[in-house]
């Protein structure tokens, strides 16, 4: 059985980072500055696998990419032309460094390391079966689930053992695979979570967002396709499209929070949408007031869109500090209050005598909003109206982000009206979901095929979830944590 319950936390969290390069010298040292680049994705754990010809060398840390790839002798020991990388925030498995990726395994066709962003919404079941059969598992990951697929596969050519493998998968997953005959980098057919390829000269590269190809320097060629593979050897690219074709449901989050803004994901600047969704919730929520104001960092380029658009000037009200981490997350109530505090300021020469608008991506859990909004009324704010840029989140993600536990978002249990009571605001607003897809350049949601994932928002999950299904095991294994509590 996993041990950890992947809703063990209580806030939104990223989800992982994903880099690989083929052909190059000091390919360790490239993938270092590329999960530079990812960081954002994750924070707990990094890792990097290289591989010469005749080894495969691996170092995994828990803990960020500086501080862990920063110092020579441990890029010059990941020897070799090939090399991939990861940036952790876990889904499934705990946050220990048994489970930091890549991953590794001999098979019987050799090495084989490899590097996840995503979740496997049936990696318990398969995990069962596979012990079951033999497998010795190393780590309590659900990435693990397919090395041990891959190792057990009937088949005989790697390539079709991996295809084997992947057919077994439900949920999210992009990969990027070092092995002794290449890399191999592959997508869901859904194509939930990102991953592009670039060029670097000769050098053929995977990344989870097209920054990390602008950091290295290397060229954009396009994204990896919904349930397509792709495959590096010596220094040939071929692609391979095992399933059937079927409308893709990338996570519309990615648009709303996790990528960095100057990505391109799923052929759109991540910086032109949020700033889209911005407008679109003053077409569909405006008020007057004196000034628009962003909530750091994710906030921002939406309280431009809204602040063009409403023609309200825009203001940097809330002041972060650049030493805390994206998201301050600690174990007790008390110290994650302190935290928001600590990271946001206001800026109160700004705000005194003012009615502001305060524009920000997402509620989770309402830990920001309420404390940003006592912050501005303390400021000397008039009025405070908050708007937000993607409806309300409702419902867990079990496609590789650590949401809270539904019952700890703000929004499965209240209505606009009490969220707005709760955190303390004058006014509250989302924006529509049909809003949402305006912005991404729909005329609106599909609901009979809809364009992207959004079941955090809608609840419409696009893949099965034997895991998560009533009187499974993790369903067991929830049901017990809240009895214990
Ligand atoms: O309702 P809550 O539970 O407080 O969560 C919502 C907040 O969390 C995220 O910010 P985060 O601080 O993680 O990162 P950011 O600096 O990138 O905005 C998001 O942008 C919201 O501000
Ligand atoms: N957030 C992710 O993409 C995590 C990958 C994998 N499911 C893990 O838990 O390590
Ligand atoms: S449930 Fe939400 S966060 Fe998860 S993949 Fe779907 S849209 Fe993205
Ligand atoms: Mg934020």
């Amino acid at each position: 059985m996993i041990t950890t319950d992947p809703f063990d936390d209580d806030k939104l969290r990223e989800e992982c980072g994903v880099f690989g390069i083929a052909n190059v010298d000091t390919a360790s040292a490239v993938v270092a500055l590329g999960l530079h680049a990812l960081q954002h994705r994750g924070q707990e754990a990094a890792g990097i696998t290289s591989y010469d010809g005749d080894h495969f060398h691996s170092h995994r840390a828990m803990g960020h990419v500086a501080g862990n790839f920063d110092r020579d002798e441990i890029i010059r020991a990941l020897r070799g032309h090939s090399a991939i990388g990861h940036v952790r925030y876990s889904t499934t498995g705990e946050t220990a460094l048994r489970n930091v990726q890549p991953l590794f395994a001999d098979l019987s066709s050799g090495g084989f390391a490899v590097a996840h962003n995503g979740n496997i919404s049936n990696a318990e079941k398969l995990r069962k079966d596979l012990v079951r059969r033999g497998s010795i598992f190393q780590s309590t990951s659900d990435t693990e689930t397919v090395i041990h697929l891959v190792a057990t596969s009937l088949y005989s050519t790697l390539i079709d053992r991996f295809i084997d493998a992947l057919k077994q998968l439900e949920g999210a997953y992009s990969f990027v695979c070092l092995t002794s005959e290449g890399m191999i980098a592959a997508r869901d057919p859904l194509g939930i979570r990102p991953l592009v390829m670039g060029m670097l000269d000769d050098a053929v590269i995977f990344a989870s967002e097209s920054v990390a190809l602008d950091v290295v320097g290397a060229e954009f060629i396009r994204s990896v396709e919904p349930g397509e593979i792709i495959i590096v050897r010596d220094g040939k690219i071929r692609s391979v499209k095992p399933f059937a074709a079927t409308p893709p449901r990338f996570c519309i989050f990615e648009h709303v929070y996790f990528s960095r803004p100057d990505s391109i994901v799923d052929g759109s600047s991540v910086y032109s949408v949020r700033k889209a969704i911005g407008a679109e919730l003053a077409r569909e929520n405006g008020i007057a007031a004196d000034l628009v104001i962003p909530v750091p960092d994710s906030g921002v380029p939406a309280a431009i869109g809204y602040a063009q658009e409403s023609g309200i000037p825009f203001e940097l009200g809330i002041i972060r500090s650049h030493y805390v981490g994206r998201t301050f997350i600690q174990p007790s109530d008390k110290v994650r209050h302190l935290g928001v505090k600590l990271k946001h300021n206001a800026n109160k020469a700004l705000i005194e005598g003012k009615s502001v608008i305060l524009i920000d991506d997402s509620i989770v859990r309402g830990t920001t909003s309420m404390k940003i909004v006592q912050m501005m009324r303390d400021a000397g704010a008039t009025e405070v109206h908050m708007r937000i840029a993607s409806p309300p989140t409702r419902n867990s993600c079990f496609y590789g982000v650590d949401t809270p536990r539904r019952e700890n978002l703000l929004a499965s249990s209240k209505d606009v009206d009490q969220m707005c009571a709760h955190i303390g605001a004058d006014s509250l607003a989302f924006v529509s979901i049909d809003g949402l897809y305006r912005a991404l350049g729909e005329a609106a949601r599909d609901d009979k095929v809809p364009q992207y994932c959004d079941a955090c928002f809608s609840g419409d999950y696009p893949t099965p979830l034997t895991d998560h299904a009533k009187g499974s095991d993790s369903d067991q294994l929830q049901l017990l944590g809240e009895h214990l509590v």
